[in-house]
């Protein structure tokens, strides 16, 4: 018997559809779930008395049996992604409650407030798992197909996002505000074929860089405003040779992948299986230079190519922005140093790391060792940020002997030896290890690679401090996948520039060591910096 809006049941009635409901749920379950170890018969009791309740179906009861997890019940890979995203909503949610911090707009600009969340290791490490457990499980459920064509249409992707830029749809957008703009008017102002550009545009908005509102219609994402120089559309329209000038460089730094590297990726297996340049490790032979059709490095290219170089350096500088000023402070210790200590900054460039340091340890007799050209820029910088201060600026090939009679306590490489193939290393870190006393330091700063599998090194006999860095939980990939792509993405584009490479900690131990030098210590340095300090002693 039945009332509107409640049910009411005889005893029968209920033992029968309990029954009903336990047998068949318990065929479901062993029909569809077969690896799941059988739930308890109070267990099943109490649930098919819910869904009775309810009005739950059978099938639906299964599935709410593996919901609730028992203890006896084993999970499936998605379902333990899943607990893992719970929990670490949870926690994010909670830390950016506590912080005052928003979880970030995908419809709305970029802002340093947008990201502020970060700031709180907590709430850092919730996003990254997040972001590994989101995508393991994509590629765990998009059709195998669709997830190789992902990559397969890598370039695809690269060759819209370089029509919207160049074509400066993003400060398009900008202007026209969170509504959006239809094709045809983005195509009138920056001059473009509607038809071909609102397909370039769709085709990243189906991954989130841009948005569709309406047919037709589109505006811009937190992804895409990081593309913009925030400069008027019709001033970087009619003027696109200084486009980059006075920005933050982001734009830049992109422009030029999208075009040097983009060219010089498509020649990447040829450079690879030409005998004279497969097993070379000549910049002259890199990827960039088949590209161009040029006999030199990339250092020639931009040297003959003004705007280029003007663009690379813009990026260049987005890209030192992005890394805090004082990141250097935490790279070695210091302060244990005595005064009078000699520290050699080591194709230092103009002192941007020394500054720093001279400018906290002012007892420090501080080296900056760089080619010609750089040492007269870096004698105009210091003669108007610390013209007080003594230092000595010196110009020093790293691949020449080092000056004699001179004792030093730290030999520093800042974001030099990833510049280098392993044969050009070996050569400069062998000069070092020549001019080194035994209580020399050499202190390396440069990203490390993280291998994509756990990594057991940090339990064997050496324990080098610091060796392995932190590790995502199971059953994410150890190195938290693609959010953690960047040092991945900065050793391709090391090899197809410089036929160089970031390392991992593994190759930088046998480096040292084929150089005299042996790995000491690791420190991993905070704040998300992707700069780490690996310091070595004399063997
Ligand atoms: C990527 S920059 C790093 C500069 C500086 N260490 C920093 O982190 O700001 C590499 C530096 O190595 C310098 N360099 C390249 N070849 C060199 C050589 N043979 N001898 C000395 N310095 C060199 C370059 O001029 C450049 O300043």
């Amino acid at each position: 018997m039945e009332h509107a809006g409640c049910r009411m049941f005889s005893e029968e009635v209920v033992f029968d559809r309990c029954f009903g409901v336990l047998l068949d749920a318990s065929g479901f379950l062993c029909q569809e779930f077969e690896t799941v170890s059988k739930p308890s018969i109070w267990e099943l009791i109490l649930l098919s008395l819910q869904c009775l309740v309810a009005g739950v179906q059978p099938k639906d009861l299964g599935t709410l049996l593996l919901s609730q997890s028992s203890p006896t019940m084993t999970s499936s890979p998605i379902r333990n992604l899943l607990n893992l995203l719970t929990d670490s909503v949870n926690k994010l949610e909670t830390a950016c409650n506590a912080s005052g911090c928003l979880i970030p707009d995908l419809h709305a600009p970029f802002t340093p407030a947008s990201e502020a969340f970060r700031a709180n290791p907590i709430a850092a490490e919730a996003a990254s798992i997040i972001c590994a457990a989101a995508l393991q499980m994509e590629a765990i459920l998009t059709p195998p197909n669709v997830s190789l064509y992902h990559v397969v249409a890598g370039h695809w992707k690269s060759a819209a996002l370089r029509v919207c830029l160049e074509s400066n749809v993003t400060e398009i957008l900008r202007e026209a505000g969170p509504g959006g703009l239809h094709v045809n008017d983005i195509a009138c102002k920056n001059k473009q074929d509607p038809r071909k550009l609102g397909r370039f545009i769709r085709y990243l908005a189906t991954h989130h860089i841009y948005r569709e509102v309406e047919p037709d219609v589109f505006a811009n994402t937190r992804i895409s405003s990081m593309m913009d120089t925030l400069k008027p559309s019709k001033e970087i329209i009619d003027h696109p040779e200084t486009k980059h000038e006075n920005t933050p460089g982001l734009a830049a730094l992109a422009s030029h992948h999208l075009d040097e590297a983009f060219k010089a990726s498509a020649v990447v297996w040829e450079t690879l299986t030409d005998p004279a340049t497969a097993f070379s490790g000549d910049p002259k032979a890199a990827p960039v230079s088949r590209a161009f059709n040029i006999q030199g490095s990339f250092w020639e290219l931009l040297g003959r190519d003004r705007p280029r170089a003007r663009r690379f350096n813009i990026g260049m500088q987005g890209v030192q922005a992005l890394e805090p000023v004082d990141a250097i402070l935490e790279a070695y210790d210091w302060k244990e140093l005595p005064g009078g200590s000699v520290v050699v900054d080591v194709g230092g460039g103009v002192g941007t790391a020394s500054l720093v340091l001279a400018r906290e340890f002012p007892d420090l007799e501080i080296v900056v060792q760089d080619l010609p050209g750089v040492i007269e820029d870096a004698k105009k910088l210091w003669a108007t940020t610390m013209p007080n201060r003594k230092v000595t600026l010196e110009v020093q090939d790293f691949f020449n002997p080092q000056p004699a009679k001179r004792d030093v306590s730290v030999f520093l490489l800042k974001q030099v030896t990833h510049d280098w193939s392993d044969e050009y290393c070996v050569k400069f870190l062998t000069q070092l290890r020549a001019a080194a006393q035994q209580n020399t330091k050499l202190i390396i700063v440069d990203s490390i690679v993280p291998f994509a599998c756990r990594d057991p090194s940090g339990d064997d006999n050496r324990g080098i401090p610091g060796a392995v860095p932190r590790e995502a939980p199971a059953p994410l990939l150890a190195n938290y996948g693609a959010v953690n792509e960047m040092s991945y993405n900065a050793d391709i584009a090391m090899f197809l520039f410089f036929n160089s490479q970031e390392r991992n900690i593994r190759h930088i131990d046998e480096l040292l060591l084929k150089a005299g030098w042996s790995l000491r210590m690791v420190r991993r340095q905070k704040g998300g910096t992707y700069l780490h300090s690996i310091e070595a002693t004399p063997i």
